[in-house]
């Protein structure tokens, strides 16, 4: 395994190892001591695990009686094209039956996404928090696992889940431009964020107001570089250089970020904003052409396990229906009305007056029979129509003033058409 150590990037940190009893078993050495043999052992068993990590500084290293191995680990960028980032260290494993998807475990995608799926009527059944795996018993042959965004990228890749759903600026950093993830979803409607690059509001930035200004600014010279604090380690360093910012050293950190440059730490900072506050209470700004990506959330899978591993192109296909049914459906709200009319046609007329009554297609319109003593006579229509929530009283004034009565209102929770453009676009950029 060839690793390359980035200066910029090393950040020790410690890491315990679990391994289930059965690996364990097969590897009959622990590592009990710090002998130089022990030390060597760690590499062997983390590819054995197929868990690499970014690589390793060697220091104390233990066994505890529940099998877990803790040593200390630096992040630093690998070089060599097959080490695997926490996925598969051998090529693709093609040997499961299963369907794995991979949902985000915790932070603010991880409520939201679980929403989406229910409103789909894809319930995610999880009897345990602390289990990472689960199902949704709609979908046959399917296992949920809960994981953090960037490593059901990293798993997508590695082709230990066949199907995820993260934030774009996740499959974008992690991702990084690996062609056998395919976008099946770009718009999902949550997290939406913009991934962006941010200055000081004053001192030296407070003429600064684009990121061509920025890098023409004489401050930044190969001994004293632009110092940039990120957790988008890949996207940075590529959208500075092609913006033409050419001295520049990159920082990382987990969170709060925003406060690097009060702290002297970065000059400027790459992440995620949202509605701006947290920029703006940190005297920060956001710069013109400094966005470098637009977010939400996405549906994303492998090229390889949809066009390989069966029941995967399936199962995207019937999530990708669900949701784009029910994403067109949850602005608008059912009506149905009666109005009084000698026939459909007379009615349909009356209706295709008023503008927000057309529905999807065109008005549906049925006899109501309305019984009497003497006889069964069709002089009332149902008429039911879609109408965009947010013009739903509009549209009841513009049915009472053309007769309508009795208006029923209720939500949508699909609108399926005949074909989804997505599908079609998925199997265009499958080939199929
Ligand atoms: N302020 C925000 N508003 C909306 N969406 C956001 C915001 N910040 C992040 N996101 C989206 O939500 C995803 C997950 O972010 P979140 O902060 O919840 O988790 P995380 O960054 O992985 O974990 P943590 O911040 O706890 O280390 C991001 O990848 C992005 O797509
Ligand atoms: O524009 P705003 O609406 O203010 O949102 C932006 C903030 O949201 C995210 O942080 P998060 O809440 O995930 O905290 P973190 O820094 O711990 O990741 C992001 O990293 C920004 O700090
Ligand atoms: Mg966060």
């Amino acid at each position: 395994m060839a690793l390359r150590w980035d200066p910029l990037d090393i950040i020790p940190f410690t890491a315990a190892l679990h391994v289930p009893s059965p690996l364990h078993q097969k590897s009959r050495r622990r590592p009990d001591t710090t002998d130089s043999s022990t030390m060597s052992f760690v590499p062997t068993f983390l590819q054995q695990c197929s868990v690499v990590a970014g690589g390793f500084t060697q220091s104390s290293l233990f066994s505890s009686t529940k099998l877990s191995v803790k040593f200390n680990v630096s992040c630093c960028s690998i070089a060599s094209p097959e080490t695997y980032v926490n996925g598969n260290v051998d090529t693709k494993s093609t040997e499961r039956s299963e369907i794995r998807l991979g949902l985000p475990s915790k932070g603010r995608m991880a409520t939201d996404t679980l929403n989406l799926l229910n409103d789909c009527q894809l319930s995610v059944r999880h009897p345990n928090p602390r289990q990472y795996v689960a199902d949704i018993p709609q979908l046959a042959n399917l296992e949920v696992w809960f994981q953090r965004p960037k490593d059901i990228v990293r798993k997508l890749v590695s082709g230990d889940l066949d199907i995820g759903i993260v934030g774009l600026d996740t499959v974008s950093e992690y991702g990084q431009g690996n062609e056998d993830l395919i976008l099946v979803h770009d718009a999902l409607a949550y997290g939406e964020c913009r991934l962006s690059l941010a200055v000081p509001n004053s001192g030296i930035f407070e003429n600064i107001n684009s990121v061509e200004e920025l890098a023409l600014m004489p401050q930044w010279t190969a001994e004293k570089p632009l110092r940039v604090a990120t957790g988008f380690t890949y996207l940075s360093p590529k959208f500075l250089k092609e913006n033409g910012v050419h001295h520049v050293a990159f920082s990382t950190a987990d969170g709060a970020l925003e406060a690097a440059p009060a702290m002297g730490i970065a000059d400027a900072i790459v992440d995620l904003v949202s509605s701006g506050t947290t920029l703006k209470e940190n005297n920060m700004k956001e710069i013109e052409g400094g966005v470098l990506l637009k977010s939400q959330a996405v549906m994303v899978a492998s090229k390889k396990s949809l066009v390989e591993r069966n029941g995967v192109l399936d199962i995207t296909h019937e999530m990708l229906e669900r949701f784009e049914a029910h994403m067109r459906a949850v602005d608008q709200y059912t009506v149905v009305a009666n109005m009084r009319g000698y026939n459909a046609h007379e009615v349909a007329e009356r209706i295709s007056t008023q503008p927000l009554l057309s529905g999807l297609q065109g008005p549906t319109i049925s006899p109501v029979f309305h019984i009497n003593g003497g006889g069964i006579t069709p002089n009332y229509f149902a008429i039911v129509i879609c109408v965009p929530k947010k013009l739903l009283y509009k549209s009841v004034q513009q049915l009472r003033a053309i007769g309508g009565s009795g208006v029923l209102v209720s939500p949508l929770t699909y609108i399926f058409d005949e074909e989804t453009p997505r599908w079609r676009e998925l199997l265009v950029k499958l080939g199929l």
